[in-house]
């Protein structure tokens, strides 16, 4: 394997192997804590933009299989590991991590000290960061990656272009795809709706004019302030559907509600986030991919409540409409990876929805 060097904007130069695709490759360095699950997290459209450190140690080892694509085309910027399994043993196994990323052009970098790397995030931030050949002068690098910002249409380059349905006999929900990751799909049909799928910048207008009995906002890569129209979107739909949001459709809901969003230090990526719901007291572990989140002070005159906080630093994973059928959650009820106490979400959603279906309950 040819030797590959990880650049840093601070100025840190880490030197590994290479693996998957051969190309150069500039993104946002964050980390992942799940010690399983790569295969959906290197395919989670919410990456977009990003290279991702995996903290576990051992990735690839029960390789690549044909059930666990939350995507079908990976939109992530690279992939870091310590040790990337040239042998994968699992009978589902279909290819070895390095197959699989050269088949779909992402490059990645082995043999990195990745606990490091990790504690170079955690006290600077994420950081700028570049995957590429040691031929490359890493102090034009450095340059560059200081004077570039990043991109800031992530969800523009990963939406669908056009609506498409996915038939049930069941709840006619409407899917706004900022970037849908397929458990989202899987969990809707498990429990047979009738879902369609529409593009991001879909206006409230025309999704009304589907009759849904029920809308779902999708998560999504980048910052939710830059999705504008989506806002606006939201805004129109309150009290209008019932609706329920995950991890980007929860910022976008917040920021329709008045509700403000900061960029977190390093956000939450993994997959055993203690979430505590205030309601009931219970305590579940959850999924979390999210660098950005509702700021508590700015609920204040918002028709907003908080109901599920982040137990390992308080932060608001879970808000609800006063006066409205809406709720959103900030991590991942449907898993894929990690665990699955919160899918019940989904069946909340959809008694929601059957009730106002009823006229039990009424518009805002
Ligand atoms: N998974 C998501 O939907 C992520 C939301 C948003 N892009 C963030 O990083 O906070």
């Amino acid at each position: 394997m040819l030797k590959k060097q990880l650049i840093l904007e601070d100025g840190t130069i880490m030197v590994g192997k290479g693996f998957g695709s051969e190309d150069a490759t500039v993104g946002e360095v964050v980390f992942n804590t799940g010690m399983t699950g790569y295969q959906e997290t290197i395919t989670d459209p919410s990456y977009c933009g990003q290279i991702v450190t995996f903290t576990y140690p051992l990735i690839g080892n029960y390789g690549v299989n044909r059930d666990d694509f939350e995507s079908v085309n990976p939109v992530i910027k690279g992939v870091v590991v310590k040790e990337a399994a040239d042998y994968p043993v699992n009978w589902r196994s279909e290819m070895s991590i390095d197959e699989y990323l050269k088949k779909k052009n992402i490059p990645g970098i082995a043999g990195i000290d990745t606990r490091k790397l990790t504690r170079i995030i955690r006290s600077f931030g994420t950081l700028k960061g570049a995957i590429c050949s040691m031929e490359e002068d890493a102090e034009a690098v450095i340059k560059k990656l200081k004077a570039e910002a990043l991109p800031n249409d992530q969800v523009q380059q990963v939406s669908i272009r056009q609506a498409y349905p996915s038939p049930g006999r069941g709840h006619h929900i409407v899917l706004v795809d900022f970037g849908a990751k397929h458990g989202i799909l899987r969990e809707l049909n498990k429990r047979n709706c009738d879902v369609t799928v529409v593009p991001y910048n879909t206006t409230a207008e025309t999704i009304l004019a589907m009759r849904p009995d029920g809308v779902m906002l999708s998560n999504g890569p980048g910052d939710p302030k830059d999705v504008k129209e989506a806002i606006v979107m939201v805004q129109q739909l309150i009290g209008n559907t019932p609706f329920f949001g995950i991890c980007l459709g929860h910022q976008l809901f917040a920021l329709a509600c008045g509700a403000d969003t900061y960029k977190m230090k390093f956000g939450h990526r993994g997959s055993n986030h203690p979430v505590r719901d205030l309601k009931t007291g219970k305590v579940a572990l959850t999924s979390q991919n999210h660098g950005y989140a509702v700021s508590d002070e700015s609920l204040v005159n918002t028709p907003l409540i908080v109901t599920q906080r982040a137990l390992n630093d308080g932060t608001i994973e879970g808000l609800e409409h006063k006066n409205a059928p809406a709720f959103t959650v900030q991590y991942h009820p449907e898993a894929s990876p990690g665990p699955e106490d919160t899918n019940y979400l989904f069946d909340e959603f959809l008694k929601t929805v059957a009730k106002w279906k009823e006229g039990a309950l009424h518009h805002a």
